[in-house]
C-alpha cells in the first residue's frame, strides 16, 4: 500500500485580512479581546467566511491498546480501554458529559483495542490489530499497518464532514498511550526522554523511571528515523494515534478546523504537521496537559494553548472544553456592533 496525503488547502488570506478589519471596527479599544480576536480570524480564514460559523461540532475519540503496558509503563490495568469504550457508548464518561453541555456529538472509533464489540453497540470498528506489538521488543506495528491507521483517520474526518462538521476534536483512549506519544515527542524533537516524558496516569517515581528506561530501549533498539513519519509511526507508535493523525489531515484537506486536546493529541498532530506541513494554520491547541512533553511538541508545531486547567485526561476533554472559547471567539465577531452602527465614537 502506498498512502496518499491529500492536498491542503491554504487559509484565504483577504478573509482574514477582512475579518481583522471588521474586528477593528467593532465597539471595543483595538485588540482589547486579544486571543478572542486572533481565533475569529482564524476561523474566518479557515472557512473563507467574514462571518463564521461552528454550530456543527464533534469529538472523535479513537481507541487502541498497546503492547507496551506489559512492561508495567501506565497506572492503570489495559482492560480499561475497552471498559472506557463501553463507557463513551453508554454517555457516562467525562468527555460525554463536556460533548452534552457544549452541543457536540461524540463518534468512538475502535482502531485496535484488544477486545471485541458486540455489533450495533455504536463503535465504528476500524480495528487494525487486538493492540499493537510491544515496542520494547520489536516495531509497535508494521509499516502497513501505520498506513492503514492514517487512512482509516482520513476517511473518518471525510464522513464526519459529510454528516455536516463545522469544527471538530481530537480524542483519545488507550491505557499506555502516554508512552508512544513521549517516543513520538522524543524522536520528533529531539529532546531527551526524560524531558518528554511524564507520570501519565499516575505513575510513582519507580514507575516514571521503568517508562523512561522502556522509551529509551524502544527507541534505541527499533531506530525510528524522524525524517520518515510512517517509520517513527511504525515503530514507537499507536493505531489510536496514527488514527488521529490521519483525522487531522483529513479534516485540514477538506478546510474544517481542528481543535487538538492534550499531550496524546499533540502527538497526533506532530506526526500530521511532519507528512503534511500544511496542516499547521488548521490546527488549535485546546489547552497545556500537564505532561510536560506536550510543551516542545507545541514549539514545534507553533502553537499555544487556549487554556491551562491542569487537566490530563484525554479522551477530548480539553478540546470540547474548548469549543465554548472558539465559539465565544466567533459570536462577537459576528454579532458584535461596530463603532458606526452603535453611534459609539472611535479613538481620535
Ligand atoms: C479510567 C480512565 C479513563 C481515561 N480516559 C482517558 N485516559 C487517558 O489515560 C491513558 C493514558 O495514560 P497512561 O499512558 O498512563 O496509561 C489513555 O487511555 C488516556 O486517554 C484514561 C485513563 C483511565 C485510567
Ligand atoms: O494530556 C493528555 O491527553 C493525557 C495526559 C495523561 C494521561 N492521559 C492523557
Amino acid at each position: 500500500m502506498m498512502l496518499d496525503i491529500p492536498a491542503i488547502p491554504a487559509p484565504n488570506e483577504i478573509i482574514a485580512r477582512q475579518a481583522r478589519q471588521r474586528q477593528n471596527q467593532l465597539t471595543k479599544p483595538t485588540g482589547s479581546l486579544g486571543r478572542l480576536e486572533d481565533l475569529s480570524i482564524q476561523i474566518a480564514s479557515i472557512q473563507g467566511k467574514i462571518k463564521p460559523d461552528v454550530s456543527r461540532k464533534a469529538v472523535v475519540v479513537m481507541a487502541g491498546d498497546h503492547g507496551v503496558t506489559h512492561e508495567g509503563v501506565s497506572a492503570y490495568p489495559a482492560d480499561v480501554t475497552p471498559q472506557m469504550v463501553h463507557n463513551f457508548l453508554t454517555g457516562g464518561a467525562a468527555i460525554n458529559v463536556l460533548a452534552r453541555q457544549a452541543g457536540a456529538r461524540v463518534s468512538v472509533v475502535d482502531m485496535g483495542v484488544a477486545a471485541d464489540f458486540p455489533s450495533g453497540c455504536g463503535v465504528i470498528d476500524r480495528k487494525i490489530a487486538y493492540g499493537t506489538m510491544n515496542m520494547a521488543s520489536g516495531p509497535a506495528m508494521t509499516r502497513q499497518q501505520a498506513e492503514k491507521s492514517l487512512k482509516f483517520g482520513m476517511e473518518i474526518a471525510w464522513a464526519e464532514i459529510d454528516r455536516g462538521l463545522d469544527l471538530i476534536a481530537t480524542g483519545d483512549m488507550g491505557i499506555g498511550n502516554t508512552t508512544p506519544s513521549s517516543a513520538i515527542a522524543a524522536v520528533f524533537t529531539g529532546e531527551p526522554v526524560s524531558r518528554v516524558t511524564g507520570r501519565g496516569t499516575g505513575l510513582d517515581d519507580r514507575g516514571w523511571e521503568t517508562k523512561v528506561a522502556i522509551i529509551e530501549k524502544a527507541i534505541q533498539l527499533n531506530q525510528p528515523d524522524k525524517n520518515d513519519p510512517i517509520d517513527v509511526l511504525a515503530k514507537v507508535g499507536g493505531f489510536e494515534i496514527g488514527g488521529l493523525a490521519g483525522l487531522v489531515i483529513g479534516a485540514a484537506s477538506r478546510g474544517i478546523p481542528v481543535v487538538v486536546d492534550g499531550f496524546i493529541s499533540t502527538a497526533a498532530a506532530l506526526l500530521a504537521f511532519e507528512l503534511a506541513p500544511g496542516i499547521q494554520p488548521y490546527l488549535i491547541a485546546a489547552h497545556r496537559s500537564v505532561e510536560a512533553g506536550q510543551r516542545a511538541m507545541l514549539d514545534k508545531l507553533g502553537i499555544e494553548p487556549l487554556m491551562d486547567f491542569n487537566m490530563r485526561l484525554g479522551e477530548g476533554t480539553g478540546a470540547v472544553l474548548a469549543f465554548h472559547i472558539i465559539e465565544a471567539a466567533v459570536r462577537i465577531l459576528n454579532e458584535m456592533s461596530t463603532f458606526e452602527s452603535a453611534g459609539v465614537s472611535d479613538r481620535s
